[in-house]
Protein backbone atom coordinates (compact mmCIF):
# COMPACT_ATOMS: atom_id res chain seq x y z
CA UNK A 1 0.00 0.00 0.00
CA UNK A 2 1.39 3.46 -0.86
CA UNK A 3 2.19 5.71 2.11
CA UNK A 4 -0.24 9.15 2.24
CA UNK A 5 3.03 11.10 2.37
CA UNK A 6 5.06 9.32 -0.86
CA UNK A 7 5.07 12.73 -2.69
CA UNK A 8 5.74 14.97 0.10
CA UNK A 9 9.08 16.91 -0.54
CA UNK A 10 11.77 16.94 2.29
CA UNK A 11 11.37 20.12 4.22
CA UNK A 12 13.68 22.40 5.74
CA UNK A 13 12.75 23.24 9.35
CA UNK A 14 14.03 26.05 11.74
CA UNK A 15 13.00 25.37 15.49
CA UNK A 16 12.66 29.08 16.87
CA UNK A 17 12.36 27.86 20.87
CA UNK A 18 13.49 24.32 20.23
CA UNK A 19 14.50 23.86 24.19
CA UNK A 20 10.90 24.32 25.60
CA UNK A 21 7.93 21.89 25.47
CA UNK A 22 6.85 22.64 22.10
CA UNK A 23 10.69 22.44 21.04
CA UNK A 24 9.98 18.70 22.79
CA UNK A 25 7.01 18.02 20.36
CA UNK A 26 8.31 19.32 17.30
CA UNK A 27 11.23 17.20 17.49
CA UNK A 28 9.61 14.40 18.61
CA UNK A 29 7.26 14.74 15.41
CA UNK A 30 10.45 15.39 13.06
CA UNK A 31 12.33 12.04 14.70
CA UNK A 32 9.34 9.83 13.11
CA UNK A 33 9.87 11.45 9.96
CA UNK A 34 13.19 11.87 9.15
CA UNK A 35 12.86 11.24 5.34
CA UNK A 36 10.25 14.60 5.29
CA UNK A 37 12.07 17.21 7.60
CA UNK A 38 15.40 18.45 7.70
CA UNK A 39 15.89 20.46 11.10
CA UNK A 40 18.37 23.21 9.63
CA UNK A 41 18.52 25.49 12.92
CA UNK A 42 17.40 25.83 16.40
CA UNK A 43 17.63 28.08 19.16
CA UNK A 44 17.46 28.27 22.68
CA UNK A 45 17.64 30.48 25.60
CA UNK A 46 18.46 29.67 29.04
CA UNK A 47 19.06 25.68 28.95
CA UNK A 48 22.37 25.45 26.75
CA UNK A 49 22.68 21.65 27.61
CA UNK A 50 19.04 20.24 26.41
CA UNK A 51 20.72 23.13 23.26
CA UNK A 52 23.55 20.74 22.67
CA UNK A 53 21.94 17.41 23.18
CA UNK A 54 19.39 18.66 20.33
CA UNK A 55 22.48 19.83 18.30
CA UNK A 56 23.73 16.04 18.84
CA UNK A 57 20.69 14.60 17.66
CA UNK A 58 19.41 16.55 14.98
CA UNK A 59 22.68 18.44 13.49
CA UNK A 60 21.47 21.41 12.37
CA UNK A 61 23.45 23.91 10.66
CA UNK A 62 22.40 26.57 12.80
CA UNK A 63 22.19 27.25 16.39
CA UNK A 64 20.95 30.96 18.01
CA UNK A 65 21.57 31.79 21.43
CA UNK A 66 22.07 35.10 23.37
CA UNK A 67 25.21 37.24 23.11
CA UNK A 68 26.16 36.47 26.41
CA UNK A 69 25.83 32.24 26.02
CA UNK A 70 27.49 32.76 22.56
CA UNK A 71 31.87 31.79 24.22
CA UNK A 72 30.40 29.30 26.30
CA UNK A 73 28.07 27.47 23.71
CA UNK A 74 31.05 27.83 20.72
CA UNK A 75 33.05 25.65 23.56
CA UNK A 76 30.62 23.26 24.33
CA UNK A 77 29.75 22.41 20.34
CA UNK A 78 33.80 22.38 20.12
CA UNK A 79 34.31 20.08 22.90
CA UNK A 80 31.57 17.72 20.94
CA UNK A 81 33.22 17.72 17.98
CA UNK A 82 30.11 19.88 16.04
CA UNK A 83 30.53 22.46 13.31
CA UNK A 84 27.22 24.40 13.12
CA UNK A 85 26.94 27.87 12.66
CA UNK A 86 26.66 30.25 15.96
CA UNK A 87 23.83 32.84 15.13
CA UNK A 88 23.26 35.29 18.15
CA UNK A 89 20.52 37.09 20.05
CA UNK A 90 17.61 38.74 18.19
CA UNK A 91 19.75 39.82 15.04
CA UNK A 92 20.60 35.58 14.91
CA UNK A 93 17.01 34.53 15.48
CA UNK A 94 15.76 37.03 12.66
CA UNK A 95 18.66 35.64 10.32
CA UNK A 96 17.60 32.51 10.97
CA UNK A 97 13.46 32.75 10.63
CA UNK A 98 14.34 34.12 7.21
CA UNK A 99 17.71 31.54 5.80
CA UNK A 100 16.79 31.05 1.56
CA UNK A 101 16.83 27.66 2.73
CA UNK A 102 14.64 27.16 5.38
CA UNK A 103 10.94 26.35 4.24
CA UNK A 104 9.13 26.27 7.31
CA UNK A 105 9.44 28.06 10.69
CA UNK A 106 8.39 26.85 14.23
CA UNK A 107 7.20 30.33 16.34
CA UNK A 108 7.81 28.70 19.90
CA UNK A 109 9.54 31.00 21.79
CA UNK A 110 7.38 32.35 24.93
CA UNK A 111 6.31 35.66 25.25
CA UNK A 112 7.36 39.31 23.22
CA UNK A 113 10.68 37.36 23.01
CA UNK A 114 9.14 35.58 19.69
CA UNK A 115 7.86 38.38 17.84
CA UNK A 116 10.98 40.33 15.77
CA UNK A 117 11.71 36.79 14.27
CA UNK A 118 7.97 35.89 14.07
CA UNK A 119 7.54 39.04 12.07
CA UNK A 120 10.73 38.57 9.73
CA UNK A 121 9.26 35.27 8.88
CA UNK A 122 6.39 36.69 7.89
CA UNK A 123 8.09 39.17 5.81
CA UNK A 124 9.76 36.70 4.32
CA UNK A 125 6.86 34.57 3.53
CA UNK A 126 7.97 31.46 5.33
CA UNK A 127 5.61 28.69 5.90
CA UNK A 128 5.07 29.62 9.88
CA UNK A 129 3.52 27.01 12.18
CA UNK A 130 2.45 29.46 14.61
CA UNK A 131 2.70 28.63 18.68
CA UNK A 132 3.90 31.77 19.89
CA UNK A 133 0.44 33.41 20.65
CA UNK A 134 2.11 36.07 21.98
CA UNK A 135 3.48 37.62 18.65
CA UNK A 136 -0.46 37.94 17.17
CA UNK A 137 -1.46 39.33 20.72
CA UNK A 138 0.91 42.37 20.42
CA UNK A 139 0.71 43.07 16.20
CA UNK A 140 -1.38 41.02 15.08
CA UNK A 141 -2.43 43.58 12.18
CA UNK A 142 0.94 43.92 10.84
CA UNK A 143 1.47 40.00 11.13
CA UNK A 144 -1.54 39.33 9.09
CA UNK A 145 -0.55 42.44 6.39
CA UNK A 146 3.01 40.95 6.43
CA UNK A 147 1.25 37.46 5.42
CA UNK A 148 -0.87 38.60 2.55
CA UNK A 149 1.93 40.79 1.46
CA UNK A 150 4.81 38.18 1.13
CA UNK A 151 2.51 35.46 0.50
CA UNK A 152 3.56 33.16 3.56
CA UNK A 153 1.69 30.79 5.44
CA UNK A 154 0.35 31.24 8.44
CA UNK A 155 -0.43 27.17 9.89
CA UNK A 156 -1.61 27.68 13.95
CA UNK A 157 -0.41 24.67 15.85
CA UNK A 158 -2.10 26.37 19.29
CA UNK A 159 -4.30 23.38 19.62
CA UNK A 160 -7.72 25.54 20.09
CA UNK A 161 -6.90 27.07 16.94
CA UNK A 162 -5.59 24.55 15.09
CA UNK A 163 -8.75 22.51 15.70
CA UNK A 164 -11.01 25.41 14.00
CA UNK A 165 -8.46 25.59 11.20
CA UNK A 166 -9.27 22.05 10.70
CA UNK A 167 -13.33 22.82 11.03
CA UNK A 168 -12.77 25.81 8.19
CA UNK A 169 -13.87 25.65 4.67
CA UNK A 170 -10.57 24.91 2.31
CA UNK A 171 -10.82 28.30 0.59
CA UNK A 172 -10.37 29.55 4.50
CA UNK A 173 -7.68 27.57 5.35
CA UNK A 174 -5.61 27.92 2.06
CA UNK A 175 -6.18 31.69 2.42
CA UNK A 176 -7.94 32.43 -0.59
CA UNK A 177 -10.20 34.31 1.36
CA UNK A 178 -11.25 35.39 4.96
CA UNK A 179 -14.63 34.49 7.02
CA UNK A 180 -14.70 38.48 6.96
CA UNK A 181 -14.75 38.21 2.92
CA UNK A 182 -16.84 35.33 3.09
CA UNK A 183 -18.61 33.86 6.06
CA UNK A 184 -19.21 30.45 4.46
CA UNK A 185 -21.65 30.27 6.52
CA UNK A 186 -20.31 30.24 9.73
CA UNK A 187 -21.90 31.76 12.50
CA UNK A 188 -19.42 31.00 15.65
CA UNK A 189 -16.25 30.15 16.52
CA UNK A 190 -16.65 28.42 20.35
CA UNK A 191 -12.94 27.97 21.84
CA UNK A 192 -12.45 25.22 24.16
CA UNK A 193 -11.15 25.76 27.99
CA UNK A 194 -9.88 23.64 30.44
CA UNK A 195 -10.48 26.03 33.20
CA UNK A 196 -7.43 25.30 34.31
CA UNK A 197 -6.47 23.95 38.26
CA UNK A 198 -8.30 26.30 40.11
CA UNK A 199 -11.34 25.52 38.32
CA UNK A 200 -13.35 23.65 41.19
CA UNK A 201 -11.42 25.81 43.65
CA UNK A 202 -13.25 29.02 45.32
CA UNK A 203 -10.84 32.63 44.54
CA UNK A 204 -9.85 32.65 48.21
CA UNK A 205 -8.09 28.93 47.61
CA UNK A 206 -6.26 30.84 43.95
CA UNK A 207 -5.36 33.90 46.49
CA UNK A 208 -3.66 30.95 48.43
CA UNK A 209 -2.35 29.26 45.53
CA UNK A 210 1.49 27.67 45.61
CA UNK A 211 3.76 27.94 42.24
CA UNK A 212 3.45 24.38 41.85
CA UNK A 213 0.07 24.12 42.38
CA UNK A 214 -0.71 27.25 39.52
CA UNK A 215 1.60 25.29 37.30
CA UNK A 216 0.31 22.08 37.79
CA UNK A 217 -2.47 21.67 34.21
CA UNK A 218 -4.81 19.31 34.96
CA UNK A 219 -4.37 17.74 31.10
CA UNK A 220 -1.64 19.35 29.42
CA UNK A 221 2.50 19.29 30.28
CA UNK A 222 3.50 22.99 29.17
CA UNK A 223 6.19 25.57 30.01
CA UNK A 224 5.65 27.77 33.10
CA UNK A 225 4.63 30.94 31.62
CA UNK A 226 1.51 29.35 29.58
CA UNK A 227 0.94 27.00 32.56
CA UNK A 228 0.16 29.94 34.95
CA UNK A 229 -1.79 32.01 32.06
CA UNK A 230 -4.36 28.85 32.05
CA UNK A 231 -4.33 29.06 35.94
CA UNK A 232 -5.78 32.57 35.51
CA UNK A 233 -7.65 31.94 32.36
CA UNK A 234 -5.40 34.74 30.75
CA UNK A 235 -4.80 31.76 28.25
CA UNK A 236 -8.03 31.98 26.86
CA UNK A 237 -7.65 35.50 26.49
CA UNK A 238 -4.74 35.55 24.81
CA UNK A 239 -6.45 32.76 22.40
CA UNK A 240 -9.26 35.08 22.20
CA UNK A 241 -7.15 37.89 20.24
CA UNK A 242 -5.43 35.52 18.74
CA UNK A 243 -8.40 33.61 16.97
CA UNK A 244 -9.49 37.18 16.25
CA UNK A 245 -6.84 38.02 14.21
CA UNK A 246 -6.05 34.49 12.87
CA UNK A 247 -9.31 33.80 11.33
CA UNK A 248 -10.68 37.59 10.78
CA UNK A 249 -13.38 37.28 13.10
CA UNK A 250 -14.61 40.21 15.89
CA UNK A 251 -14.52 38.87 19.56
CA UNK A 252 -18.14 39.06 19.76
CA UNK A 253 -18.40 36.05 17.06
CA UNK A 254 -16.14 33.90 19.22
CA UNK A 255 -16.97 32.59 22.60
CA UNK A 256 -15.04 30.61 25.65
CA UNK A 257 -16.53 27.20 27.16
CA UNK A 258 -15.06 25.46 29.52
CA UNK A 259 -14.81 22.01 28.93
CA UNK A 260 -12.98 20.56 31.69
CA UNK A 261 -11.20 17.38 29.65
CA UNK A 262 -9.49 19.10 27.25
CA UNK A 263 -10.81 16.33 24.22
CA UNK A 264 -12.38 18.83 22.21
CA UNK A 265 -9.97 21.35 21.25
CA UNK A 266 -12.43 23.74 19.53
CA UNK A 267 -15.20 23.83 17.42
CA UNK A 268 -16.78 25.87 14.62
CA UNK A 269 -20.60 26.42 14.25
CA UNK A 270 -22.34 27.17 10.76
CA UNK A 271 -25.63 28.26 10.20
CA UNK A 272 -27.30 25.21 9.24
CA UNK A 273 -26.75 24.16 12.80
CA UNK A 274 -23.75 21.99 12.64
CA UNK A 275 -21.20 22.18 14.84
CA UNK A 276 -17.70 20.69 13.41
CA UNK A 277 -15.43 19.53 15.83
CA UNK A 278 -11.55 18.19 16.79
CA UNK A 279 -11.14 16.09 18.95
CA UNK A 280 -7.90 14.32 20.30
CA UNK A 281 -5.66 12.94 22.86
CA UNK A 282 -4.59 16.51 25.11
CA UNK A 283 -0.89 16.09 23.11
CA UNK A 284 0.54 18.74 21.42
CA UNK A 285 2.24 16.38 18.60
CA UNK A 286 -1.35 16.23 17.04
CA UNK A 287 -1.68 20.06 15.92
CA UNK A 288 2.03 20.21 14.84
CA UNK A 289 1.90 16.56 12.68
CA UNK A 290 -1.11 18.23 11.32
CA UNK A 291 0.35 21.60 10.57
CA UNK A 292 4.05 20.13 9.16
CA UNK A 293 2.36 17.60 6.75
CA UNK A 294 -0.31 20.20 5.95
CA UNK A 295 -2.43 19.53 3.66
CA UNK A 296 -1.10 15.60 3.78
CA UNK A 297 -1.59 13.98 7.60
CA UNK A 298 1.40 12.28 9.07
CA UNK A 299 1.89 9.78 11.90
CA UNK A 300 2.50 11.64 15.59
CA UNK A 301 3.00 8.90 17.76
CA UNK A 302 0.46 10.61 20.16
CA UNK A 303 -1.68 7.96 22.23
CA UNK A 304 -4.87 6.81 20.33
CA UNK A 305 -7.87 8.71 21.55
CA UNK A 306 -10.59 5.61 23.32
CA UNK A 307 -13.81 6.68 22.09
CA UNK A 308 -15.58 4.14 24.23
CA UNK A 309 -14.07 5.23 27.70
CA UNK A 310 -15.37 8.90 26.89
CA UNK A 311 -18.34 8.87 28.40
CA UNK A 312 -18.40 12.39 29.94
CA UNK A 313 -17.72 15.60 28.23
CA UNK A 314 -18.56 18.71 29.89
CA UNK A 315 -19.39 22.06 28.07
CA UNK A 316 -19.73 25.25 30.78
CA UNK A 317 -19.60 28.78 31.00
CA UNK A 318 -16.78 30.41 32.35
CA UNK A 319 -17.08 32.70 35.72
CA UNK A 320 -15.92 35.67 34.14
CA UNK A 321 -15.82 37.51 38.18
CA UNK A 322 -13.21 34.50 39.02
CA UNK A 323 -11.25 34.81 35.76
CA UNK A 324 -10.90 38.40 35.26
CA UNK A 325 -8.13 38.39 32.98
CA UNK A 326 -10.66 36.58 30.35
CA UNK A 327 -13.07 39.80 30.77
CA UNK A 328 -9.78 41.81 30.43
CA UNK A 329 -9.06 40.22 26.87
CA UNK A 330 -12.30 41.43 25.28
CA UNK A 331 -12.01 44.80 26.89
CA UNK A 332 -8.95 45.14 25.43
CA UNK A 333 -9.80 44.16 22.36
CA UNK A 334 -12.66 46.63 22.30
CA UNK A 335 -10.16 49.50 22.85
CA UNK A 336 -7.77 48.21 19.97
CA UNK A 337 -4.26 47.12 19.41
CA UNK A 338 -2.02 48.93 21.62
CA UNK A 339 -4.87 48.08 24.81
CA UNK A 340 -3.66 44.38 23.36
CA UNK A 341 0.29 45.15 23.21
CA UNK A 342 -0.45 46.99 27.08
CA UNK A 343 -2.38 43.73 28.36
CA UNK A 344 0.10 41.62 27.27
CA UNK A 345 3.15 43.16 28.58
CA UNK A 346 1.70 43.60 31.62
CA UNK A 347 0.74 39.91 32.34
CA UNK A 348 4.15 38.68 31.35
CA UNK A 349 6.06 40.71 34.09
CA UNK A 350 2.70 40.15 36.69
CA UNK A 351 3.76 35.93 35.88
CA UNK A 352 7.14 36.31 35.86
CA UNK A 353 6.85 38.13 39.68
CA UNK A 354 4.39 35.63 40.50
CA UNK A 355 7.28 32.59 39.45
CA UNK A 356 9.99 34.45 41.43
CA UNK A 357 7.48 34.43 44.31
CA UNK A 358 7.21 38.41 44.55
CA UNK A 359 3.08 38.30 43.97
CA UNK A 360 0.15 36.07 44.82
CA UNK A 361 -1.84 34.81 41.41
CA UNK A 362 -4.66 36.58 41.92
CA UNK A 363 -2.76 40.07 41.90
CA UNK A 364 -1.98 39.12 38.17
CA UNK A 365 -5.12 40.29 37.46
CA UNK A 366 -5.29 43.38 39.42
CA UNK A 367 -1.53 44.35 38.09
CA UNK A 368 -3.56 43.80 34.05
CA UNK A 369 -6.45 45.39 35.06
CA UNK A 370 -4.28 48.47 35.94
CA UNK A 371 -2.40 48.55 33.24
CA UNK A 372 -5.01 48.29 30.67
CA UNK A 373 -6.41 51.21 32.53
CA UNK A 374 -3.66 53.53 31.87
CA UNK A 375 -3.02 52.67 28.52
CA UNK A 376 -3.37 55.59 26.18
CA UNK A 377 -5.36 55.29 23.03
CA UNK A 378 -2.85 55.67 20.18
CA UNK A 379 -2.58 54.31 16.26
CA UNK A 380 -0.06 51.51 16.29
CA UNK A 381 1.62 50.86 12.95
CA UNK A 382 4.75 49.96 13.10
CA UNK A 383 6.86 47.32 15.04
CA UNK A 384 8.58 49.92 17.07
CA UNK A 385 5.30 51.62 17.84
CA UNK A 386 4.32 47.97 19.53
CA UNK A 387 7.69 48.15 21.38
CA UNK A 388 7.22 51.48 22.80
CA UNK A 389 3.78 50.42 24.02
CA UNK A 390 4.66 46.82 25.30
CA UNK A 391 8.26 49.02 26.79
CA UNK A 392 5.92 51.25 28.79
CA UNK A 393 3.65 49.00 29.52
CA UNK A 394 6.08 46.61 31.40
CA UNK A 395 7.38 49.91 33.66
CA UNK A 396 3.77 50.40 34.78
CA UNK A 397 3.49 46.42 35.33
CA UNK A 398 7.00 47.07 37.48
CA UNK A 399 5.27 50.03 39.53
CA UNK A 400 1.91 48.29 40.46
CA UNK A 401 4.03 45.17 41.68
CA UNK A 402 6.59 47.70 43.91
CA UNK A 403 3.04 49.36 44.85
CA UNK A 404 1.89 45.73 46.32
CA UNK A 405 4.68 45.39 48.19
CA UNK A 406 5.64 48.62 49.46
N1 LIG B 1 3.50 24.15 25.57
C1 LIG B 1 2.37 24.05 24.93
O1 LIG B 1 1.74 22.98 24.95
C2 LIG B 1 1.80 25.21 24.17
C3 LIG B 1 2.52 26.40 24.02
N2 LIG B 1 2.01 27.42 23.28
C4 LIG B 1 2.79 28.65 23.14
O2 LIG B 1 4.06 28.32 22.61
C5 LIG B 1 5.05 29.19 23.14
C6 LIG B 1 6.13 28.33 23.82
O3 LIG B 1 5.54 27.67 24.91
P1 LIG B 1 6.32 26.52 25.70
O4 LIG B 1 7.06 25.66 24.73
O5 LIG B 1 5.33 25.90 26.60
O6 LIG B 1 7.34 27.38 26.57
P2 LIG B 1 8.73 26.89 27.21
O7 LIG B 1 8.96 27.80 28.36
O8 LIG B 1 8.70 25.44 27.45
O9 LIG B 1 9.79 27.20 26.05
C7 LIG B 1 10.06 28.51 25.67
C8 LIG B 1 11.17 28.56 24.64
O10 LIG B 1 11.51 29.93 24.41
C9 LIG B 1 12.92 30.14 24.70
N3 LIG B 1 13.05 31.49 25.23
C10 LIG B 1 12.62 31.96 26.41
N4 LIG B 1 12.92 33.27 26.55
C11 LIG B 1 13.59 33.62 25.43
C12 LIG B 1 14.19 34.84 24.97
N5 LIG B 1 14.15 35.97 25.70
N6 LIG B 1 14.81 34.85 23.78
C13 LIG B 1 14.86 33.73 23.01
N7 LIG B 1 14.31 32.54 23.39
C14 LIG B 1 13.68 32.50 24.58
C15 LIG B 1 13.25 29.06 25.69
O11 LIG B 1 14.65 28.82 25.75
P3 LIG B 1 15.31 28.07 27.04
O12 LIG B 1 14.38 26.98 27.39
O13 LIG B 1 16.64 27.57 26.53
O14 LIG B 1 15.43 29.10 28.10
C16 LIG B 1 12.47 27.89 25.11
O15 LIG B 1 13.14 27.37 24.01
C17 LIG B 1 4.32 30.14 24.07
O16 LIG B 1 4.01 31.31 23.39
C18 LIG B 1 3.06 29.39 24.43
O17 LIG B 1 2.00 30.25 24.76
C19 LIG B 1 0.81 27.32 22.63
C20 LIG B 1 0.07 26.18 22.76
C21 LIG B 1 0.48 25.05 23.54
C1 LIG C 1 -2.27 22.97 24.57
C2 LIG C 1 -2.76 24.33 24.37
O1 LIG C 1 -3.09 24.73 23.29
C3 LIG C 1 -2.86 25.20 25.54
O2 LIG C 1 -3.08 26.54 25.16
C4 LIG C 1 -3.98 24.65 26.36
O3 LIG C 1 -5.13 24.83 25.62
C5 LIG C 1 -4.10 25.30 27.67
O4 LIG C 1 -5.29 24.92 28.22
P1 LIG C 1 -6.35 25.91 28.84
O5 LIG C 1 -5.85 27.32 28.70
O6 LIG C 1 -7.60 25.66 28.12
O7 LIG C 1 -6.37 25.48 30.28
MN1 LIG D 1 -4.09 26.62 23.42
Amino acid sequence: MLSSTHTIPQKNIAIMGATGSIGDSTLSVVSQHPDLYNVVGVTGFSRLDKLLSICQQFEPSYVCVAKEKETSFAQMLSDAHLSCKILIGEQGLAELATLAEVDMVVAAIVGAAGLPSTLAAANAGKTILLANKEALVMAGELMIKAVKQSNAKLLPIDSEHNAIFQCLPTAVQQQRNTIHDDNHGIKKLWLTASGGPFLYKTLDDMKRASIAEAVKHPNWSMGQKISVDSATMMNKGLELIEASFLFDMPVSEIEVVIHPQSIVHSMVEYNDGSFLAQLGSPDMRTPIAHAMAYPNRISSGVERLDIFKLSNLNFVQPDLEKFKCLGLAYQAMQQGSYACIALNASNEIAVQAFLNGDIRLTDIADINEKVLLQAEKQPIGSLQAILAVDKLSREQAHQCIADLNA
